[in-house]
């Protein structure tokens, strides 16, 4: 974990559940809230990584984080992977919508089906999840809820429709969430991670050029890690911004 990510007090022993925590940014966010000392609840369809994080967390972790393996596409499943965190580590008091699928796609071929299953997971889950956390949350006077956007949908890239749609519908979902929830103590906030350097992305899609060009663009001159991704989303979860809600908070070395 990076040596730059400070301590909040208030995320000690509270519940937080993360979404697609088992591997990429999500791994990493799963690492630093159980470096807080929060418990940590994540959900991931992927069984074999995540498990693999859980292990190797729970050794070195104030509480051990549980694994809750699901399809979040499903909604009955993903009302009872809700519900098994909260009766694993009561009610959710941070929730982290952090899952979701970059798979590129062409828009001259995609079908209705294949938008629909984009959507299911890249923004549908940011709002049940949400529906299905919130009267816990409620009831034990109120939280924060991040959710990962992106600044894909602000560069005009023309590989992605459907994601970079639902990046986009995210930032609504967002500032929506925040004005129905807010009144209830739930702030609700967004993160867009500039080009961030995940496992997946250096397996499918990072080149030597490529990775040049963006850094170019950026007006800090590194690659940008999953690590990098924890402060941010540590503050916006924590007190220490008890009156931030609805906003956008791009993470992306200065490139917009
Ligand atoms: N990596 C980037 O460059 C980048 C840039 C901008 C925004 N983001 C956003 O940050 C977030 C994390 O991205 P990442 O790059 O770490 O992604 P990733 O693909 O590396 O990890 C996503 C996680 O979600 C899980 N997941 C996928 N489908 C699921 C499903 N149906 N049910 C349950 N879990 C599922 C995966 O198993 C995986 O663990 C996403 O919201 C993404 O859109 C990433």
């Amino acid at each position: 974990m990076s040596e730059h990510v400070p301590t909040f007090p208030d995320l000690k022993d509270k519940a937080v559940l993360i979404t697609g925590g088992g591997s990429g940014i999500g791994a990493a966010l799963t690492e630093g809230f159980a470096a807080q000392g929060s418990k940590v609840a994540f959900i991931d369809v992927a069984g074999a990584p995540s498990r693999e994080l859980a292990d190797r967390l729970a050794g070195i972790s104030r509480h051990a984080p549980l694994f809750i393996q699901a399809d979040l596409t499903d909604l009955e499943a993903l009302k009872q992977a809700v519900a098994q965190a909260e009766s694993a580590h009561g009610p959710a008091r941070v929730l982290i919508n952090n899952a979701a699928l970059d798979d590129r796609h062409e828009l001259l071929e995609i079908t209705g089906d294949y938008w629909d299953a984009n959507h299911a997971i890249n923004l549908r889950p940011v709002a049940f999840t949400a529906q299905a956390v919130a009267p816990g949350m409620i009831a034990a006077g109120g939280g924060a809820i991040v959710n990962f956007t992106s600044t894909s949908y602000m560069l005009n890239i023309g590989a992605m429709p459907a994601y970079t749609a639902a990046k986009a519908g995210i930032v609504g979902l967002t500032k929506g969430l925040a004005g129905r929830l807010g009144p209830d103590g739930i702030r609700v906030n967004a993160i867009a991670p500039g080009w961030v350097m995940t496992e997946r992305q250096k397996k499918l899609w990072v080149t030597e050029e490529g990775l040049a060009a963006m850094i170019e663009r950026q007006c800090l001159k590194r690659p940008i890690e999953p690590d990098d991704m924890v402060g941010p989303c540590l503050f916006l979860a924590s007190n220490a911004s008890a009156m931030i809600t609805a906003q956008v908070l791009i993470a992306d070395g200065g490139m917009m």
